[in-house]
């Protein structure tokens, strides 16, 4: 008999041709208010469950007793409670390593961005209000050869690092879960302590995944380190900074600037003042939204829920 798959996220044809070959799907392109009872309904009788973006808690979990593999199509897996799963005995895989270079990609465009207030200056030219030459107050600042202390050196964060030492010349400090030698070696990076990175990067990145550890890592204090000078970059999560202290910090100039792909709450809230702000390049959670990588991504997750359910191995196993 096939196994029954609820695919919870818009999938290429060829994708869904190969779900449908080995298993009974159950699609829903996206899941709303208006299609969330059926969502529950068709997870209760699933053997995998495949998508992404969706928060899966044990209220739609628990009634799914024959679910054995869940295949997510992110590499961050902080909308699961992974020790829950475990004790289910519910597998979990993820999409790590195919996005790394385009989630650098775009966080490099946002360090690039805000630094040289390109969205800012681009809506000027855009309004036609260029009718003389730029003044000091258009200017920006420099990247290359500036300091960036990365929050996280995986594998994001070493693919960043890689572009600002080669690419800009910059000096990198990060702070990681553990020293990374051979970035050292290759890009003359040095693991730091948290306060003294903040003290002395003109750019601060982060890169980490959100975990009970991370949750809220950056707030009003560590803002207060950060030079005035500083751009903020949040490439990861959203929860991983105290928003309210990052609004405040980038009000009173406690920094100068931010760029950010990723939010407390996604999509923002309306009355969310970050993307108003004049120091802000606030982008809609799009790091790793490439055509190319969105469907190496999704063909990736196909193979791990795939092997998962003929009782193999998946390759990228969280849990
Ligand atoms: N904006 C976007 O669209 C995307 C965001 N992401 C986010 O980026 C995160 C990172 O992805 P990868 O680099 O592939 O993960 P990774 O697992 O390769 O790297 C994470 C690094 O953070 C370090 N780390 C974890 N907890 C720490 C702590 N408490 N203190 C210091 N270091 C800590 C680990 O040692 C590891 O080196 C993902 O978890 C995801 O949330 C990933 C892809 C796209
Ligand atoms: O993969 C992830 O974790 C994302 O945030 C989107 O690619």
């Amino acid at each position: 008999m096939k196994k029954h798959v609820v695919v919870y996220k818009k999938l290429a044809e060829p994708l869904l041709a190969r779900l449908r070959a080995e298993c009974e799907v159950t699609y829903f392109e996206a899941i709303d208010a208006g299609n969330r009872a059926a969502f529950a309904d068709a997870i209760r009788g699933a053997h995998g469950l495949l998508g992404a973006s969706v928060r899966l808690d044990r209220a739609l979990l628990d009634p799914a007793l024959d679910l054995h593999i869940i295949s997510t199509i992110s590499v961050g897996v902080d909308q699961f409670d992974v020790d829950y799963l475990r004790e289910r005995g519910i597998l979990l895989a993820n999409t790590p390593d195919v996005l790394t270079e385009t989630t650098a990609d775009t966080i490099f465009a946002l360090i690039l961005a805000s630094a040289r207030r390109v969205v800012e200056l681009a809506e000027f030219v855009k309004a036609g209000r260029w009718t003389r030459s730029v003044g000091e107050s258009q200017y920006g600042v420099n990247v290359h050869g500036k300091t960036i202390g990365m929050l996280g050196m995986g594998r994001i964060g070493r693919a960043v690092a890689r572009r600002a030492a080669l690419g800009f010349g910059m000096q990198v400090l990060y702070v990681n879960g553990e020293a990374v030698p051979e970035v050292d070696a290759a890009l003359g990076a040095r693991q730091v302590a948290l306060d003294h990175l903040l003290a002395k990067s003109d750019f601060v990145c982060v890169v980490l995944p959100l975990t009970a550890q991370t949750e809220r890592m950056i707030g009003r204090r560590e803002f207060a380190l950060m030079r005035p000078g500083a751009i903020f970059i949040n490439g990861s999560r959203g929860r991983i900074v105290d928003e309210a202290a990052l609004i405040e910090a980038l009000q009173q100039g406690t920094i100068h600037g931010a760029g950010l792909d990723v939010f407390e709450r996604e999509p923002l809230a309306p009355d969310n003042p970050l993307p108003g702000m004049a120091n802000v390049v606030a982008l809609p959670h799009i790091g790793s939204a490439t055509h190319e990588t969105r469907y190496a991504m999704a063909q990736q997750a196909v193979d791990n829920l795939l092997a998962g359910l003929r009782g193999e191995r998946p390759r990228h196993l969280v849990s």
